[in-house]
C-alpha cells in the first residue's frame, strides 16, 4: 500500500525540507515580536504561528497513516512517532486562533514604568518589610486578575488539545516528555529525599529573619511570610545572604561590585561565558550570534519581553540570546545558563529537525547549570579576578556553601510545586473557584511560606510567575536541579578531581567537554536513561550527588539548628495575620 516504509522515508525527507523553512520564518516573526512588542509584530507572529500549526497538523495526521509496526528501520519508526504529537495544532482552527490570541501573555514585558524587573529589584534589595509588601502586592495586583480571566478558558482548550493528541489532559501530555510511567512516584520520592536539606535551611533562615524583622513578623514555629526572602516568588533566597551569613565576620566578596569596579560590560559577560565552553573543547558561537542577539534592553524605549531566553532559528547558523543584561553576578550566571541552551543548539544542529531538542527538557536546562557549578567555585572566581583574597578558610567555605544553598536548596520545593499545582488544575482536582487558595495551600505545604497579607479568589497569584502566565512547563527546572549535580560529579571525576565536590572546577578540561559533547550531539534521538548512563553510568536521577555536594553545609545547619533548639517545619501552620483577627 502507499504508506509503506519507502514512502515513509520520502515523506520524512519532505518534512525535513519544509519544516526548516516554516520554523525559521516562525522564529524570525517571534523574535521580531518579543524584541519589539507592537500590534503589527504580534499579528505577523500569529500568522506564522498559524502557518506552523497547519504544517504540523498536515504532517502529524499523515504520519499516523503509516503502519509503523511492520517497519524495519527503528529511526524511521521513532521519527514518525515523534511527529504524531502536535500539541495545540490538533485544535480546530477557530479554537487554535483563540488559544494563540488569548494565551495568557506573559506580563513580564518591561515597558518602562510597570516593568517586571523593576519590582524584582525592590524584592532583591529592600530590607523594609512595608516596601517589600508594597512591591510584592503591587506586582500581583498588576498581573493576577487580568490573567485569571483567560486562564480557565486556556485550561479547557489545552485539555481539549491534549485529548486530541491521545492524552488524558495537558498535564499528562507535559509528563509524557519524560517517557516514564512512574514519573509522579519518582518525583515524590526525590522530593522526600531532599526534604531534610530544605527543612534545615528553612528553620535556619527563619531564625535569621526573626532576628532582623522581629517576633511580630516571624513565628519561629510557623511559615515564613513570602515577601521577605529576597525574591518575588521566594524561589531563590540568595539575595538575603547578608542577613543569614553563618560567619558575619567573614563576609563574602561582593562579586557584582567587583564586576562594576572592573568595568565589566554585557558583551564581556557573554565572551566570558563562551570562553568557558570553548575551554572544554566545545563549539564556539557563529558570527550571527554576535550580530543578531539582543544582549541589553534596547535604549530606544521599545517594549521587549525581558525574560531571558535562547533561540534556535533552525538553519544551522543563526542562534541568538535575548536578555536585558545588567552587570551583576546574577545576570552573569543567567548568561552561562542561556549559553548552555546555545551549546545544545550547536551540538545537534546537523541532526534531523525532529531530533533538535534536549534528550529531555531537564537536560536542556541542566547544561548551563553544570557549568555554573564550576564557575561559581572559589577557584574559578579567583582566577577570573572576581575575588580579592586567595585562601578560603573553613568559615568562609561555609559562608560560600550557604550562598549556593540559598539559590539551589530553596529552589527545590518551589520548582516541584510549580507543575504539581498545574497538573491538578489540568486534571480537575483544583477547580477554578479555588485556584488561589489551593495555590497557597501548596506554597504552605511544600515551601512553608505564607502570603504576607490575606489573599482572595479575586487574586491569581500563580500568574505572578512568568512560566505560568506564559504557560511554560516547569518540571524541567526541578529535575535539572538534581541532574546538574549528578553531571557535575561525573565530569569532575572525568577530570581526575579529588576531594570535595564543591571545590571542583572543570574549566579547560577536554575530558569533561568530551563527555558533555557525546550527550549533547544526540539531541532527542535517544531515550534519556540511555544517554544519562553515558555520562554518569546510572539510568536514574538519584539525589546522591546533590546530597554529597551539600553534606558539609547540611552538617553545619543541623548542628546550628540543634543548638538553637529549632523546630523543623511549621507546626503552627496558620498564616500570622489570621491570629490578629
Ligand atoms: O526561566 C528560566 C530561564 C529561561 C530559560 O532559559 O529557561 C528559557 C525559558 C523560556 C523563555 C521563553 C520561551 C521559552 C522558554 N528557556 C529557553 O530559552 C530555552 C529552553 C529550551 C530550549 C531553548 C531555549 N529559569 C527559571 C528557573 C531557573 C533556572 C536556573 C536558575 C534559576 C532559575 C526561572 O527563571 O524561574
Ligand atoms: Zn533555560
Amino acid at each position: 500500500d502507499f504508506y509503506n516504509e519507502t514512502m515513509a522515508k520520502i515523506f520524512l525527507q519532505y518534512y525535513e525540507n519544509t519544516t526548516r523553512v516554516v520554523w525559521n520564518r516562525f522564529m524570525e516573526a517571534s523574535w521580531n515580536y518579543v524584541t519589539n512588542i507592537n500590534q503589527q509584530n504580534l499579528e505577523e507572529m500569529l500568522l506564522k504561528d498559524m502557518e506552523r500549526s497547519q504544517h504540523m497538523l498536515f504532517f502529524g495526521t499523515q504520519a499516523r497513516l503509516f503502519k509503523i509496526a511492520r517497519f524495519q528501520d527503528p529511526v524511521v519508526k521513532h521519527m514518525l512517532s515523534k511527529l504524531q504529537n502536535i500539541d495545540k495544532a490538533a485544535l480546530p482552527k477557530d479554537e487554535l486562533q483563540e488559544v494563540m490570541e488569548g494565551a495568557p501573555r506573559s506580563p513580564g514585558t518591561c515597558s518602562p514604568g510597570e516593568s517586571g524587573d523593576w519590582w524584582e529589584d525592590v524584592m532583591a534589595t529592600s530590607r523594609d518589610q512595608k516596601e517589600l509588601l508594597w512591591a510584592w502586592q503591587g506586582w500581583r495586583d498588576a498581573v493576577g486578575p487580568q490573567v485569571r480571566m483567560t486562564f480557565e478558558r486556556y485550561v479547557q482548550l489545552s485539555n481539549k488539545a491534549a485529548k486530541l493528541n491521545g492524552y488524558e489532559d495537558m498535564g499528562a501530555l507535559w509528563q509524557s516528555m519524560y517517557e516514564s510511567d512512574t514519573l509522579e512516584q519518582d518525583l515524590e520520592h526525590l522530593y522526600q529525599e531532599l526534604q531534610p536539606l530544605y527543612l534545615n535551611l528553612h528553620a535556619y533562615v527563619r531564625r535569621a529573619l526573626h532576628r532582623h524583622y522581629g517576633p511580630e513578623l516571624i513565628d519561629l514555629r510557623g511559615p515564613i511570610p513570602a515577601h521577605l526572602l529576597g525574591n518575588m516568588w521566594a524561589q531563590s533566597w540568595v539575595n538575603i545572604l547578608d542577613l543569614v551569613l553563618p560567619f558575619p565576620k567573614k563576609p563574602l566578596d561582593d562579586i557584582t561590585r567587583n564586576m562594576k569596579v572592573q568595568h565589566w560590560k554585557p558583551e564581556k559577560m557573554f565572551i566570558e561565558a563562551e570562553n568557558f565552553y570553548t575551554s572544554l573543547g566545545l563549539l564556539s558561537t557563529p558570527p550571527d550570534f554576535w550580530r543578531k542577539s539582543m544582549m541589553e534592553r534596547p535604549a530606544d524605549g521599545r517594549e521587549v519581553e525581558c525574560h531571558a531566553s535562547a533561540w534556535d532559528f533552525y538553519n544551522g547558523q543563526d542562534f541568538r540570546i535575548k536578555k536585558c543584561t545588567e552587570v551583576t553576578i546574577e545576570d552573569l550566571l543567567s548568561i552561562f545558563h542561556q549559553m548552555g541552551h546555545i551549546q545544545y543548539f550547536l551540538q545537534y544542529k546537523n541532526l534531523s529537525v525532529i531530533f533538535r531538542a534536549g534528550t529531555n527538557p531537564a537536560f536542556e536546562e541542566a547544561v548551563g547549570l553544570v557549568i555554573i557549578l564550576s564557575v561559581f567555585s572559589h577557584k574559578h572566581l579567583l582566577n577570573k579576578g572576581l575575588l580579592s583574597h586567595q585562601h578560603q578558610d573553613s568559615e568562609e567555605e561555609v559562608n560560600f556553601l550557604m550562598g549556593i544553598a540559598l539559590d539551589k536548596i530553596a529552589f527545590i520545593p518551589f520548582a516541584y510545586l510549580m507543575d504539581l499545582s498545574r497538573w491538578k488544575v489540568f486534571d480537575g482536582t483544583i477547580q477554578k473557584d479555588v485556584y488561589n487558595q489551593e495555590w497557597w495551600s501548596l506554597r504552605l505545604k511544600y515551601q512553608g511560606l505564607c502570603p504576607p497579607t490575606p489573599r482572595t479568589e479575586e487574586d491569581f497569584d500563580p500568574a505572578a510567575k512568568f512560566h505560568i502566565s506564559a504557560s511554560m512547563p516547569y518540571l524541567r527546572y526541578f529535575l535539572s536541579l538534581v541532574l546538574q549535580f549528578q553531571f557535575h560529579e561525573a565530569l569532575c571525576k572525568a577530570t581526575g578531581h579529588m576531594g570535595l565536590l564543591h571545590r571542583c572546577d572543570i574549566y579547560n578540561s577536554k575530558m569533561a567537554g568530551k563527555l558533555l559533547e557525546d550527550v549533547l550531539k544526540l539531541g532527542s534521538s535517544k531515550p534519556w536513561p540511555e544517554v544519562l548512563e553515558k555520562i554518569t553510568g546510572e539510568t536514574k536521577v538519584p539525589a546522591k550527588a546533590i546530597m554529597t555536594y551539600s553534606k558539609l553545609l547540611l552538617n553545619w545547619l543541623v548542628t546550628e539548628n540543634v543548638q538553637q533548639g529549632e523546630i523543623l517545619g511549621w507546626p503552627d501552620f496558620s498564616c500570622y495575620f489570621e491570629e490578629k483577627e
